[in-house]
């Protein structure tokens, strides 16, 4: 694993974004969190913006799952990180028949 300065926009991961205007295969998010809000890390809380200015925020925990719909219902950010190292593990979800990553077992199982 690496650990490199943000190039784009994209890496900046503290602006307010919409998962589907990044990577338009997106239809469902998830997250793994690998490390421990307060405990690997300070700063980096996942926070969705709410309409209503009411905001959600995610501590994130070893082994703690977040999953969500791609779209502008969930614009979303995370804080910076201020010290220690922050994992999570991405797995996006697509209903894009031709974005999905083919399966050989079930390409084979059921053709
Ligand atoms: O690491 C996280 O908690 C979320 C990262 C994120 O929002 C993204 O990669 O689009
Ligand atoms: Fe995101």
């Amino acid at each position: 694993m690496i650990n490199k300065p943000a190039k784009t926009i994209h890496d900046e991961y503290w602006h307010p974004h919409i998962d589907k205007e990044t990577y338009e295969s997106f239809h469902y998010t998830s997250l793994l969190y690998l490390s421990d809000y307060n405990k690997d890390f300070e700063g980096g809380r996942f926070i969705f913006m709410d309409k209503n200015d009411v905001n959600t925020t995610i501590e994130p925990r070893k082994g703690r799952v977040s999953m969500f719909t791609s779209g502008s219902e969930n614009l979303h950010l995370v804080e910076k990180v201020k010290s220690g190292t922050r994992y999570a593990l991405t797995v996006s979800f697509t209903c894009d028949e031709s974005a999905a990553i083919s399966d050989l077992y079930f390409t084979e199982t059921l053709n």
